[in-house]
């Protein structure tokens, strides 16, 4: 086992617990080297369950770990910061996954050359398959800084470095992203529904065709995504008269519309546009 220094997250909701039992199924830590705080008592209970040391306090985290992900809502981390600076050492490296909160506002909560990570992850890190990106902040090292980033979010999917500047698109794209795909999967099991399928069937049909699609698409990076669908589109059949159906309902239109408008509202955030 390639194993991680001991974790922290300050924040254990949803993308907490998503990271987290990613990082324990693959045995990247284990669940004694981890500690998790969060308000919420319930959350506690939950983090508890899960093996990894529970507590109401942030700086209990940062005193027992030096790889501390930052994992609030973005309104709350000048005060989640604010509680832990203190304790905020050369030797730790900070992660923030927090949604338009850029690199210069988190470097202004934390000591001078803190070295600090702003990261985008998404929810399949559950399941070892996130799209993450990534960019150093400027007391922050390629090496073992990024390599570390590497290595906790390359093991519950795939991990690419980004310039900051595109991280409020890739939070459009991705980060965002599972929401409008499981959109997609329920109108998709509705449709079947609607054509007279049982509703079980209409859905496990639905998930397995855009598992099987996105894998078919991963596996021939060289082919560009247009060409697989056309090898769908029969001239005169079914695909195609669908897939028409869907330019006239504005479909790409309104995907490209709504990656461009969280990435705004990503912007918006970094700007103090709180709360949401
Ligand atoms: N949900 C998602 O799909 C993604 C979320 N993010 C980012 O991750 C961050 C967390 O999002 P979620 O996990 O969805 O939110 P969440 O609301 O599920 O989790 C945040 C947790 O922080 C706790 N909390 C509030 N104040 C605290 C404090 N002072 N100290 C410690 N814990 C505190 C809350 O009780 C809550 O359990 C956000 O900044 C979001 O932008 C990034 C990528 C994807
Ligand atoms: O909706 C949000 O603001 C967060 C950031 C990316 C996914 N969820």
């Amino acid at each position: 086992m390639i194993s991680l220094p001991s974790v922290g997250f300050l924040g254990g909701g949803v993308m907490c617990e998503a990271i987290l039992r990613g990082l324990l199924s693959k045995s990247l830590v284990s669940a004694d080297q981890v500690w998790v705080s969060d308000v919420a008592e319930a959350r506690l209970e939950v983090m508890r369950k899960l093996g990894v040391r529970a507590t109401a306090d942030g700086r209990e985290v940062v005193k027992h770990t030096k790889l501390v992900v930052l994992a609030v809502k973005p309104d709350v981390v000048p005060a989640a910061l604010k509680e832990v600076r203190d304790l905020i050492e050369a030797e730790h490296l900070l992660v923030s996954i927090c949604a338009g909160v850029t690199l210069h506002q988190l470097e202004e909560c934390l000591p001078a050359n803190a070295a600090v990570v702003r990261v985008m992850p998404n929810t399949p890190c559950l399941v070892g398959a996130a799209a993450t990106a990534f960019a150093l902040g400027s007391g922050a090292k390629a090496s073992p800084h990024g390599e570390l980033v590497e290595r906790l979010f390359g093991a519950v999917g795939v991990a690419l470095p980004v310039a900051e500047k595109h991280l409020d698109a890739v939070t459009g794209v991705s980060g965002s992203g599972p929401a409008y795909v499981l959109m997609f999967m329920e109108a998709l099991a509705d449709g079947g529904v609607s054509a007279g399928l049982p509703r079980d069937v209409a859905q496990k049909l639905a998930c397995q065709t855009v598992f099987g699609t996105a894998k078919m698409a991963l596996e021939q990076p060289d082919v560009h995504v247009a060409e697989l669908r056309n090898r769908v589109e029969s001239p005169g059949g079914t695909t195609v008269t669908a897939t028409r159906t869907l330019e006239e309902a504005g479909l790409r239109t309104a995907v490209i519309r709504a990656v461009r408008a969280a990435a705004r509202r990503a912007d918006d955030l970094s700007h103090g546009m709180l709360p949401y």
